[in-house]
């Protein structure tokens, strides 16, 4: 990598919610697993914040959350979770005074769970060996039993009338297929079994089979087949072999979901993933146990669920060679056998913990240097590797560049999504500041903020195609006085595209000029921008020669 250039290791910030029982113990220890991983491989930072919102402080204070406990979380890039729930409050007032309302209002509608058998871990189920049970349960996480309609009538006496109603929505299971399909699509077998119970309960479900069918002529190349939900459970049983992708209803995947991870081993080793596929709001992740009362307390808690759940969390930052490290780490720890009782083994939560951390430090020595960034004949200077993970590099004389390629679960077959190519605009739209040392010269990004973006009433036409209209995100609290969204500069970079952009907007009082330069190609999308500039330094600032805005930006930025 030429001296001039640096890289960085990005901050996320974490809102840790450890909660009730064994979620307190398996937090602490998955906290612990990730700032190893973090200080061994040096490419990422975690700033974690940990909130108290736990049966005992609901107790006390009457609230898990405070009031404005959800605006509080929006402002992280992921939640870790732990448990929720304590025999002294009913399960329904911790369930839907915590954990629910994060998953509804932060629009976490798709739960992941995947499962399989770990290295050196045995299934219950005779004959079924590793490799034999492999899925990811897609679970809808917003409607069905879980939109909260529903009451109770004539309470107090014999004629009491309970109603739980269950809520399903064409927008709901629509955006839910497209997940699951996608998900299919993604895993070498691109296999999709659907379950419902449209036997029996003949509106909701039924709705659920039709859009089905309906968005699978879209993925001509995912193979389908669809259960009913009790011959589901027996299919899992006698031949986990046949399944590989799963969705399901909000109920019938956590049903299910347990049932999966008592079928590879424990309920202790099942992660989950809440996910805003939109990342607008943070996404949440935590092992799918609960609390065990039973056991808490006495440090003998599996925390594989918990490293699991932390290691989906790195990989939805963008942290995809972390979260393989985390996960060869966790199984080389269940190959030598260092287990919990649930596994059959003999150790306590921080012996396999310990462990966990030990092997990540012994890969970490063994990781290769990361790919040097390249150069390209025009001064910009763009990281190479062109991964997941926002890349923020840093060139004397230069703002930081930021490469985006934000990891979607849908995927996007347009070239350049404007939405994306926004995060980046609103990534370098926080605080830039000049850096204390090593030089005058020298300019970095603090931190790479969540993604908060809000829909503005504005649409633009996308860069390549002027006949497609998109709905725009812009950075929060600026107004935008015009874009102008041009390849007025199309230069190849390495089989990539280099389209530069202009962007005005206000910002505060001041008027701001934003030039952008994208690269794409045909699988990835890939924002890399900046330079904002006050309106009466940004003169010259036109996109005609990248060579010759290179030094312009130079020269701003020296001042
Ligand atoms: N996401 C959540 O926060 C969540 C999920 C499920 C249950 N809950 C709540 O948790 C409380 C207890 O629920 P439950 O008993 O039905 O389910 P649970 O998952 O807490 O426990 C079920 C059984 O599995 C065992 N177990 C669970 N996790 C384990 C681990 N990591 N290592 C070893 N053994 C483990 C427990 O000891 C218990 O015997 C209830 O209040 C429930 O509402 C919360
Ligand atoms: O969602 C629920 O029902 C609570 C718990 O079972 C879970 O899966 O998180």
């Amino acid at each position: 990598m030429p001296s001039h250039i640096r890289e960085r290791a990005q901050i996320y910030r974490i809102a840790s919610i450890p909660g009730d029982g064994i979620g307190v113990d398996i937090t602490e220890a998955a906290l612990r697993v990730l700032a190893t991983l973090s200080t061994t491989l040096g490419t990422f930072e975690l700033e974690t914040t940990t909130f108290d919102w736990s049966s005992a402080n609901y107790l006390t204070r009457g609230h898990y959350m405070p009031e404005d406990g959800l605006t509080q979380l929006k402002a992280f890039d992921a939640i870790y979770f732990g448990a929720v729930g304590w025999p002294s409050v009913p399960d329904h007032i911790s369930l839907w005074n915590l954990i629910l309302p994060i998953r509804k209002a932060l629009n976490q509608y798709v739960n992941v769970r995947p499962t399989r058998i770990l290295a050196g871990t045995k299934s219950p189920l005779v004959g079924c060996e590793r490799g034999d049970l492999d899925w990811v349960i897609v679970r809808e996480n917003s409607e069905g039993e879980y939109a909260g309609q529903g009451g109770i009538s004539h309470e107090h006496s014999d004629h009491a009338i309970g109603t739980e109603l269950a809520i399903f929505t064409q927008v709901g299971i629509e955006r839910i297929m497209r997940f699951a399909f996608e998900t299919a699509r993604s895993r070498p077998r691109k296999k999709l079994t659907m379950v419902t119970k449209s036997n029996a309960q003949r509106h909701g479900m039924v709705l659920w089979d039709r859009i089905f069918y309906e968005v699978a002529k879209g993925y001509e190349d995912v193979d389908i087949d669809k259960m009913l939900v009790d011959a589901m459970t027996v299919r899992m049983v006698l031949n986990p072999k046949s399944l590989d992708t799963i969705v399901a209803t909000n109920l019938h995947a956590d049903i299910l979901s347990d049932l999966a991870a008592a079928l590879s081993g424990s309920i202790g080793i099942a992660p989950s993933s809440n996910l805003d596929p939109t990342r607008k709001n943070p996404s949440m992740f935590e092992p799918i146990h609960g609390s065990a009362p039973d056991i808490a307390g006495k440090g003998i808690a599996n925390p594989v669920g918990a490293f699991w759940s932390a290691a989906e969390m790195v990989r939805w930052l963008g942290e995809e060679k972390a979260a393989d490290g985390l996960m060869r780490a966790i199984e080389n720890v269940t190959a030598a056998g260092v287990s919990t009782k649930d596994l059959g083994g003999s150790a306590d939560t921080k012996t396999v913990t310990d462990a966990v951390c030990k092997e990540i430090e012994k890969l970490g020595k063994l990781a290769p240097a990361p790919a040097p960034a390249s150069q390209n004949p025009h001064g910009l200077s763009i990281n190479q590797s062109f991964t997941n993970r926002p890349v923020v590099t840093t060139i004397k004389g230069f703002p930081p560049i930021v490469a985006l390629h934000p990891h979607m679960p849908m995927r996007n077959h347009h070239l350049a999504d404007l939405r994306l190519l926004l995060f980046a605009l609103h990534a370098l739209s926080q605080p830039i500041k000049q850096a204390q040392s090593p030089g005058p010269h020298h300019l970095r990004i603090q931190r790479i903020p969540s993604l908060r973006v809000h829909r503005i009433p504005f649409h633009s036409h996308h860069p390549l195609d002027p006949n497609l209209v998109r709905p725009m995100w812009l950075p929060e609290g600026d107004d935008v006085a015009s874009l102008d969204i041009a390849p007025a500069v199309c230069v190849p970079l390495d089989q990539h595209l280099i389209l530069l952009a202009r962007l005005v907007y206000l910002r505060g009082q001041r008027r701001c000029h934003r030039l952008s330069v994208y690269a794409v190609d045909a699988e990835k999308v890939v924002a890399d921008e900046e330079a904002c500039a006050d309106d009466e330094n940004s003169a010259g600032a036109d996109a005609g020669d990248t060579r010759e805005l290179a030094c312009t930006r130079r020269s701003r930025w020296r001042r």
